[in-house]
């Protein structure tokens, strides 16, 4: 089965491939070939090629993988004398004769499939980035058309789907969530009731979530190594007034920040901050995702003028993409009912709620992003699994 699939992908891949010559180049090899008739070239070094080398001492087929630990890869990936390279008569393949007397044979589609470097915008093909007028409103499914394709397809492409049509108790959200994607535990617990008057069922921690006040566009588990990846809630019993649910596409934010103050985008890429989570435990991550309000304190000091410049360039990127965040144009807003669940992309899309007067109940979990994006592969073409 594994030959199989192996010869069938490398098949297809080395139908529209030539190899044109190749060159020596210092501890590199200048390929070129013609690709579906178009000339291409790349250069591909001698420690990359022996790296993925594909013989049978060097691969493990039933696992998919390496056998080399790299410990000796550089002495190893060096060829006496230029005849030790060669292609086969049909030109698609590229023989090497190593020093230590091994012979690798690389399929040119193989190795350019695997070793070219891999442009951003096959994924931009399938997120499709939103504000309120392009997506206006957060796309639903009915229970009843619920499927794992059509829950990944939303939740992939637009990073928020609610499903409709469930019962409105705590248990249907929980047997619900497990039918799709194993849960995340965190120390708030696998699966949560929480309200804003915390009770025994009901516990309580020492964040604003258990309260009543408007909490911005964040995403959660800042200060965890492993930042959840996706969050549920379920409105079980709505606020008298208030306590509406918004959600904001932060990618969709990071592009308008990119065009319009490109300095500012790569500062914040730059920028690691570190998020704390404050109680009786003291979590503390350094994290890429958005949360103004778990921020642990920036210590960035120091009698060096240069540090407070980047401190205050830092602040005037963080500021400029908060705004952008926080434009009404950027987002959209759900009241919650019960028998609406959302399930929302904890990496992309922001959440925040509007203040509320009355008692509130939610529930939800947070779901594991590798399970999920496990699941969702199959429905997407070739590339676009990559970046999933
Ligand atoms: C568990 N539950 C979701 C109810 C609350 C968790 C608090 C999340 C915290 N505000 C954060 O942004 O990480
Ligand atoms: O109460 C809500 O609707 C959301 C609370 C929240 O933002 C959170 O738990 O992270």
């Amino acid at each position: 089965m594994f030959v199989q699939r192996r010869l069938s992908s490398s098949i297809t891949r080395v139908i529209g491939w030539n190899f044109k010559n190749i060159r020596s180049k210092n501890d590199s090899l200048e390929v070129t070939f013609e690709e579906d008739g178009k000339p291409s070239k790349l250069i591909m070094p001698l420690a990359w090629l022996r790296d993925h080398c594909t013989s049978k001492t060097h691969y493990h087929y039933p696992t998919n993988q390496r056998k080399s630990n790299c410990t000796d890869l550089m002495n190893l990936s060096r060829i006496e004398g230029s005849d030790k390279i060669s292609m086969d008569q049909n030109q698609k393949s590229l023989i090497i004769d190593w020093i230590d007397g091994h012979r690798s044979v690389f399929e040119i589609g193989d190795v350019v499939g695997k070793g070219r470097k891999k442009k951003g915008e096959k994924m931009d093909g399938v997120l499709k980035l939103w504000d309120s007028k392009t997506l206006g409103g957060v796309p639903r499914i009915e229970k009843s058309n619920l499927s794992l394709q059509s829950f990944s397809e939303n939740l992939v492409k637009y990073g928020v789907v609610i499903i409709d049509g469930i019962e409105g108790t705590a248990e249907a959200t929980e047997k619900l969530c497990q039918s799709l994607v194993p849960v995340h535990d965190t120390f708030f617990g696998q699966f949560w009731v929480f309200s804003n008057s915390a009770t025994q069922d009901e516990p309580a921690y020492e964040d604003t979530a258990y309260g009543n006040e408007e909490i911005g566009p964040h995403t959660d588990g800042t200060y965890f190594n492993q930042t959840p990846g996706i969050q549920v809630f379920h409105c079980l019993t709505p606020a008298n007034v208030g306590g509406d649910t918004v959600v904001v596409d932060s990618f969709h934010c990071a592009q308008i920040l990119k065009n319009k103050h490109p300095e500012h985008f790569e500062t914040l890429c730059n920028t690691k901050i570190a998020h704390h989570y404050l109680e009786g435990l003291r979590l503390a991550a350094r994290s890429k995702v958005f949360n103004p309000y778990d921020r642990a304190p920036y210590s960035c000091l120091s009698s060096s003028e240069s540090s407070a410049s980047g401190a205050i360039k830092f602040y005037e990127a963080y500021q400029e993409f908060s705004r952008i965040c926080h434009d009404h144009l950027n987002a959209l807003t759900v009241s919650l009912r019960p028998g609406s669940v959302i399930f929302i992309d904890n990496f992309r899309v922001l959440h925040s709620r509007t203040a509320f007067q009355g008692y509130r109940k939610m529930c939800g979990c947070y779901l594991s992003r590798d399970n999920f994006m496990a699941k969702a592969r199959p429905f997407f073409d070739g590339n676009v699994k990559e970046f999933l």
